[in-house]
């Protein structure tokens, strides 16, 4: 089965509105859930130095303010994936049922945040992306078993699938059996990758999905590069229940015939004379051949027509059914 949630990061730009109508695509895109980047003081996160200091200082939302959109979330039957960029974002924990928490990539080396994060015991979802094995096998010690899901993936303004390397997926697998590994798609949103990329991600074995969602893609806007609507995320979403239902079947069913492979196992070869025999004949080898006919009914196995009596007249090339032999 697959998890689906949708990426909201700074698309909002400061708008709590804006923020607010994202929820409601979300729910409406068929999401199981909403990821949110809470970072509730500028400086706890970036320095006044960074170049986008201005900026992202006027896109920080207020305890408050999170607590309207958590609850707008929650009535609208989305689980609520967590980012916390500062530790007092970690207080919405307190007041909300919130799924997970999603470590971003960038806060591998916050060791005061990763403590908190992990004194609140909340299940949680590592970034991978940019990490090598020996930093994700020391956070996964760190953690212990409140580590549940590996996202592979990572934003590159927008990322070529080329670089994600989609095998990831296979090796975390094998190295991390008790995880779920998830995929967070960056491709381009016209990037047919943007829909195909998760089904690659859904056959490799990955169960969670993370996709930024737009409430008009390809306008400008924080993220808006890797962003898709609502009816993107609406067919990922198909795409990944059909792969769940049609391809990555249990295998002890998967040499149950279905009806159509049945008809197609039916038009094999039968058993037909070779030319016209009389009533009374005594079958030989010689008499019989194998061809496609579509009469069904008739003999595969040549040997269980030879030695015995024609009960009535076979024409040339028609088969020898049950009832015509004795
Ligand atoms: C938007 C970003 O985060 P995420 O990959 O968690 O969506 C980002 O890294 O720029």
């Amino acid at each position: 089965m697959s998890y689906l949630y949708v990426e909201t990061a700074f698309h909002h730009e400061g708008d709590i509105d804006y923020l607010k109508e994202l929820v409601i695509a979300g729910k409406e895109a068929g999401a199981d859930g909403i990821k949110f980047q809470v970072l509730t003081n500028i400086d706890d996160f970036l320095s006044t130095k960074h170049s986008a200091y201005n900026s992202l200082k006027d896109y920080c939302f207020s305890l408050s303010h999170w607590r309207e959109v958590f609850t707008l979330a929650t009535q609208n039957g989305l689980d609520i994936i967590l980012m916390p960029l500062n530790e007092e974002a970690l207080a919405l924990i307190e007041e909300f049922p919130v799924k997970y928490i999603d470590i971003h990539s960038v806060s591998f080396s916050d060791d005061i945040l990763l403590e908190a994060i992990k004194e609140t015991g909340t299940p949680i979802i590592l970034g991978v992306g940019g990490r090598s094995i020996d930093e994700i096998i020391e956070k996964s010690l760190f953690f212990g078993e409140q580590l549940k899901i590996l996202m592979v993936g990572f934003q590159s303004f927008p990322s070529r699938l080329e670089d994600i390397k989609l095998g990831k997926i296979t090796k975390l697998k094998e190295l991390f059996p008790s995880l779920e590994i998830g995929y967070a798609d960056h491709s381009a949103f016209d990037d047919p990758f943007a829909i195909s990329s998760n089904e690659y991600a859904r056959l490799l074995g990955a169960t969670i999905f993370e996709k930024h969602i737009a409430i008009e893609e390809g306008v400008e806007r924080v993220d808006f590069q890797s962003a898709v609507s609502v009816e993107k995320i609406k067919e990922i979403v198909r795409c990944l229940k059909y792969i769940n239902q049609n391809i990555l079947v249990d295998t002890s069913t998967s040499f149950t015939f279905t009806q159509s492979e049945l008809s197609y196992r039916n038009r094999q070869k039968q058993i037909v004379a070779k030319e016209e025999v009389k009533v009374g004949t005594l079958l030989t080898e010689e008499m019989l051949t194998t061809k496609m006919i579509d009469k069904q009914l008739g003999f595969t196995n040549i040997y269980e027509v030879v030695g015995k009596t024609a009960v009535v007249n076979i024409d040339k090339d028609d088969i020898i059914s049950k009832n015509s032999l004795k």
